[in-house]
């Protein structure tokens, strides 16, 4: 293949999946996920190729395009699926990073099967890169892409950025690579995070792993600088603005109001994620009706729950969990045709979505631990009409933007949950609209333009002016 494209994008998955479709023929579907919200937009907007793999074990593709989008898949076998993308990547880091909300497992295999698909990963972004181009690595499936990218072409700008918490020292030093992660890592020009305090607890354990010698939130490293910055992801604001004008997405809103009848909607969007609390958020909206704050016919939870690493057993556990929870609540409080809660186990596109969020009284975000959560910035960019609450966990990076509009609550906190969906439910449309209008300058004002800019802005500002072996103070880094 040439050396061809100016800016790359790499991630674990492409932006579609390729599904088998009713007929039996082979098609492509959007991939599930906040990531890919986020960087399709920016990559169709930008031409520029887009490294991945396709959602399914051992296929082996051309490059092809799709959408508007330059494609590049990665071949994996039904083992790097089991041990690098179930294994390391979703049963080790994901719950390491997100507060160890589920244990993580220690395995060599999965390990160096990480590697292996890391390197691959590496090989085919040196493949596709134009010379002195941009690489955009992203997310922790992918942390020793930056260094082994670096190794095969010295001449890229490299960029990383993670869409996950990223831990304190305490949790990650459990890690037994914990060394080579922070290595890798130190293989981009800049490497970006959700919220400053996982920028500053990468930037310490730098120091206290590798003792490496930091200026602020710059780690010099192996004669480089490398910056450590937070970029807080955003929405695609123009996508949704167009969705919401759309007179079918507003008759289907209608639609969806007029079929729960005079009940106040209650709305959940997540991937069925045991980070994201919806046994929480449900079992406080079941002792509601308990305690007879409500009544089965006022309200009504719309849970969407979309399939997610259906084979990691921590996802298979949450699911029976959620689902005889689901059928608890329905069992003690729905009437016959009047469940309270309406649980549905699928993916549903935007324009659903859109009509969704038109529809909801109150949006109900309660992840334990979230890198941003853009269904809580969805929400908001939809409601021009300055109707609705947002109830959201503090436990969330859209927490920092969001919290002086946002309901905000604790998510293991059961009785503070309950008052804060009361309170959600009680408020009047003045303050609702206060609190909206807050919330919506923000998310309009730092769309997901603004983000890549932002980010794509540092990463090719040049290095100050500095020989790496000067003299530096090391700064001490703010507790975060
Ligand atoms: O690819 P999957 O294993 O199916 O998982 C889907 C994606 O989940 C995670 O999304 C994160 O990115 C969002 C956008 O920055 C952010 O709002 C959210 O808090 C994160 O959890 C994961 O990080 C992605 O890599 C996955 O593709
Ligand atoms: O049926 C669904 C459910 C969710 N989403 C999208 O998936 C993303 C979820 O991103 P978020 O950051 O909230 O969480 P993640 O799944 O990435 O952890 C959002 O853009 C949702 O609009 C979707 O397209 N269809």
């Amino acid at each position: 293949m040439s050396r061809g494209s100016e800016f790359v994008v790499v991630a674990n998955r492409l932006p579609v999946d390729r599904i088998v479709g009713p007929d039996g023929e082979p098609r492509w579907r959007r991939s599930p996920g906040g990531l890919v919200s986020a960087i399709a937009p920016v990559m169709r907007r930008r031409s520029g190729t887009w490294v991945g793999w396709t959602g399914a074990p051992d296929e082996r593709l051309e490059s092809f395009e799709e959408d508007g989008m330059s494609l590049v898949p990665i071949s994996q076998s039904a083992e790097d699926v089991e041990l690098y993308y179930e294994g390391f990547s979703n049963a080790t880091l994901w719950p390491l990073y997100h507060d160890v909300v589920a244990p993580p497992v220690y395995d060599r295999a999965m390990w160096d099967a990480y590697v292996r698909v890391n390197r691959r990963f590496a090989e085919a972004a040196a493949e596709v890169a134009a010379e002195g181009g941009i690489v955009w690595v992203q997310d922790y499936q992918l942390q020793l892409v930056p260094a082994m990218l670096r190794d095969l072409r010295p001449d890229l700008r490299i960029g990383f950025f993670l869409h996950i918490p990223f831990p304190p020292v305490e949790l990650f030093w459990q890690l037994p690579w914990r060394r080579r992660i922070l290595e890798g890592l130190l293989g981009a020009d800049l490497v970006g995070f959700q919220l400053p305090g996982a920028a500053a607890n990468f930037v310490r354990l730098c120091k206290r792993l590798l003792d490496t010698r930091n200026v602020k939130q710059d780690v010099l490293w192996d004669g480089r600088v490398v910056r450590a910055r937070a970029f807080p992801i955003s929405v695609d604001v123009s996508e949704l603005d167009e969705l919401v004008a759309r007179p079918e997405v507003r008759e289907r809103a209608q639609e969806i109001r007029g079929d729960l009848g005079d009940s106040t909607l209650l709305l959940g969007v997540d991937r069925l994620d045991y980070t994201k609390g919806i046994r929480q958020r449900l079992e406080a909206f079941g002792e509601l009706f308990e305690d007879g704050h409500l009544k089965p016919g006022e309200a009504v939870f719309v849970q969407i729950a979309t399939p997610s690493r259906e084979r990691v057993e921590q996802y298979q556990l949450l699911r029976e969990e959620i689902e005889q929870e689901v059928g608890r609540i329905n069992g003690e409080y729905g009437e016959i045709g009047f469940p309270v809660v309406h649980y549905m186990h699928n993916s549903y596109d935007r324009a659903e979505l859109a009509a969704l969020y038109l529809a909801a009284d109150v949006m109900v975000v309660t992840p334990l631990r979230d890198g941003m959560n853009l269904v809580a910035k969805e929400y908001v960019a939809c409601r021009a009409d300055l109707r609705g609450a947002l109830v959201l966990s503090e436990f969330t990076g859209a927490a920092d933007e969001l919290k002086r509009g946002a309901f905000l609550v604790n998510p293991y906190d059961i009785d503070g949950l309950k008052e804060r969906l009361l309170e959600a439910l009680g408020a009047e449309p003045a303050e609702l609209a206060r609190r909206m209008r807050s919330m919506r300058r923000r998310v309009l004002e730092h769309d997901v333009d603004r983000w890549a800019h932002a980010f794509l802005s540092e990463l090719e500002r040049p290095e100050r002016e500095r020989p790496a072996d000067a003299p530096s103070p090391v700064l001490p880094v703010p507790e975060g």
